[in-house]
């Protein structure tokens, strides 16, 4: 209905939304017994499906430990996505200062955000819902994984979707309704939005449903939102099963050790900390860790899973000897270009904010601006190799944003940008209109590390990635930007008069702007990881010597472990992870069922 102006009536109806929303979240287990038959650590996107799926079994007890707190119903506003990394809901990881990237930020270290909160990273995330290429899991396949090619995945990638975009889910072969992760369109646009989608199409691309048969083109942004309002991995999965009698949670509960007998190498429990008292809880059958990418490998460390010389020289007795915490891999964003329009046509937080009508919309019908996933609202595969190949194997993206550094304060700070460099490039330009495609590149060959800085557990681990350390790594990057060039050229961005900003970044201005080198340059002061961090427990078969986990995802040499979640993925895949660690969760949960006899 259209709001008839009164925030207060607004209020009224959004206000037992939210008291509702919060007591649908499992609550803590009022008391925690000294055995379950499996303890899930991590309520992120792999765990909270796993959670939900194993406790169909109703003679298995579960424990899920949450090191975050819980959700509330402010985080579900899409529009508020990019202030979501400020609260205590993120760990704040950041980089190890490397010479090669994130020069243009803080202390040279790339801001590395992960949720720390029910739901993971999917309740801080920007709800961008992908699936990715089907050679990449064939290629997971290929690798020696059996039983994780496209064709094995897809039912679970089914399983888990209710599409709700009519003209998507009429493809029933790539579409599901019955799952429990809504995806959507956001229910409002801005004419920025068509520019994208007709621009691609000016430039030869196809418009695609890039989570259906073929991935490359030009589309509007499916996202894992419904009604206007963001569903993270906790409201989808873990909601619906507060009431299952053998699903115990603890949240605000630190895992500090995983619990193993030296002697048999086999896991049977865990300790963690919760308001300051330490609990020891046993695991009849497993232990999984669902910690993702960069608490998993640093929770088997700590337990003396890991390479051998890195944890003698950190003092932790070895158990096992494993590659883990190598294969960091992530996706290398540049967000930086940004584009002048000469329209009031994009968002400005600010602006959206103190805009009444906005606002009352939203509180009464969720729809409008405040609908829209931190005002990103397109998205484009793009396989420069071999560009003219409607299936094409992507390794480019362009993230479509309504929006630039300079519309919203908080999004220099979300990256890490030193003050220095926001001032003498953007600030001036605050109040403006302007529109960015994220270049990034999709299959790097760069890899990272996760290492212990100490035993502590409480202390956050190092993370080493230079990203563009395989220097075809920046070359792509390089194309990548060259697509957002040829795309802020075409006529239907050129009615809105869009401009390139041509300040340069400070530690590039000595090079020609706008040249090679001058991307080069900016790519490796103004780019991050764009928080899909995976790999680092890499799966593999056996005779693999960098493998952690075989394909059941069993932790190699160590009996009752697995982990499942992003840090298994031996390739990260040509997508946004959410919905691939999700899919982990799904078939990772029959793996389970399967190896306890107890897959119908
Ligand atoms: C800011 C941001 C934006 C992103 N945007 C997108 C996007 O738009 N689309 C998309 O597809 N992907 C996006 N991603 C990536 C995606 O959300 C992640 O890849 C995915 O959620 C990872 O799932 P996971 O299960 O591996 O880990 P997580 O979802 O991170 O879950 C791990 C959980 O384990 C808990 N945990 C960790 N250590 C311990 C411990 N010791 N004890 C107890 N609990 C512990 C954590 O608190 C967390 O809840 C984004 C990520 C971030 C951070």
């Amino acid at each position: 209905r259209t709001p008839n102006n009164s925030l207060l009536e607004g209020l009224l109806k959004f206000i037992p939304e939210g008291t509702r929303y919060y007591e649908e979240e499992p609550p803590d287990a009022k008391k925690i017994i000294p055995e379950y038959d499996f303890i899930v650590v991590g309520a992120g996107s792999a765990g909270s499906v796993l959670a939900n799926r194993l406790t169909e079994i109703s003679e298995w007890d579960i424990l899920l430990v949450e090191a975050g707190g819980r959700e509330n119903y402010a985080m579900d506003i899409p529009l508020l996505a990019n202030f979501l990394p400020f609260t205590e809901a993120n760990w704040k990881y950041r980089t190890v200062p490397s010479d090669n990237v994130c020069l243009g930020m803080v202390n040279r270290q790339c801001l590395y955000h992960r949720g720390k909160v029910m739901g993971g990273s999917s309740t801080i995330n920007f709800m961008v819902s992908t699936r990715g290429n089907r050679r990449n899991y064939d290629q997971w396949e290929e690798m020696g994984n059996t039983g994780w090619g496209y064709k094995d995945v897809l039912p679970y990638f089914l399983k888990l979707e209710n599409m709700t975009i009519p003209e998507l889910a009429r493809d029933t072969k790539y579409h599901s309704t019955s799952g429990e992760q809504p995806t959507s369109y956001a229910t409002y646009r801005t004419p920025l939005a068509d520019a994208f989608v007709n621009g691609g199409e000016e430039l030869g691309y196809k418009i695609v449903d890039y989570n259906g048969e073929t991935q490359t083109g030009f589309s509007y942004l499916q996202s894992t939102t419904r009604d206007g309002a963001r569903w993270g991995a906790s409201r989808s999965f873990l909601h619906p099963i507060r009431n299952r009698k053998n699903f115990h949670v603890s949240k605000r509960s630190l895992v500090t050790k995983i619990l193993i007998d030296p002697i048999t190498k086999t896991a049977f429990g865990v300790r963690f900390v919760r308001n300051k008292k330490e609990y020891e809880v046993r695991a009849r059958k497993e232990v999984i860790l669902s910690a993702g990418a960069v608490n998993s490998p640093q929770l088997l460390m700590l337990s003396g899973i890991g390479p051998r010389k890195h944890l003698t020289e950190m003092n932790i007795p070895v158990i096992q000897d494993l590659k883990v915490g190598y294969n960091l891999m992530d996706h290398p964003g540049m967000p930086s270009a940004t584009f002048i329009v000469n329209q009031s046509v994009t968002y400005l937080t600010d602006a959206v904010m103190s805009n009444r009508s906005a606002f009352l919309d939203y509180l009464y019908n969720r729809r409008g601006p405040f609908s829209v996933p931190g005002a990103s609202e397109g998205i484009a595969f793009i396989d420069t190799k071999d560009p003219k190949n409607p299936d094409g194997n992507p390794d480019v993206e362009l993230f479509f944003l309504a929006a630039g550094i300079p519309s919203e304060v908080t999004y220099y700070k979300l990256l890490g940008y030193t003050d220095e460099l926001y001032n003498t490039v953007y600030k001036h330009l605050e109040g403006g209109h302007y529109w960015t495609a994220v270049s990034m590149v999709l299959q790097p060959k760069s890899r990272g590390r996760i290492m212990l800085k100490s035993s502590n557990p409480r202390q956050s681990p190092l993370i080493y990635h230079d990203f563009y350390h395989n220097p075809e790594d920046l070359e792509t990057q390089l194309l990548a930007i060259k697509e957002v060039m040829k795309l802020s050229k075409t006529q239907a961005f050129r009615k809105f008069g869009s401009k390139l900003h041509d300040i340069p970044i400070p530690g590039c201005k000595h090079l020609l702007f706008g040249s090679d080198d001058y991307w080069r340059c900016v790519s490796r002061h103004t780019a991050t990881g764009i928080w899909h961090l995976s790999g680092t427990c890499k799966m593999g078969p056996h005779w693999d010597s960098s493998a952690v986990v075989g394909p059941r995802l069993r932790v190699y040499g160590v009996k009752g472990l697995r982990v499942i979640d992003a840090s298994i993925m031996p390739m990260v895949p040509t997508a946004h992870t959410n919905i691939p660690s999700m899919m982990i969760g799904e078939k990772g949960a029959d793996l389970v069922k399967q190896d306890w006899d107890r897959l119908d």
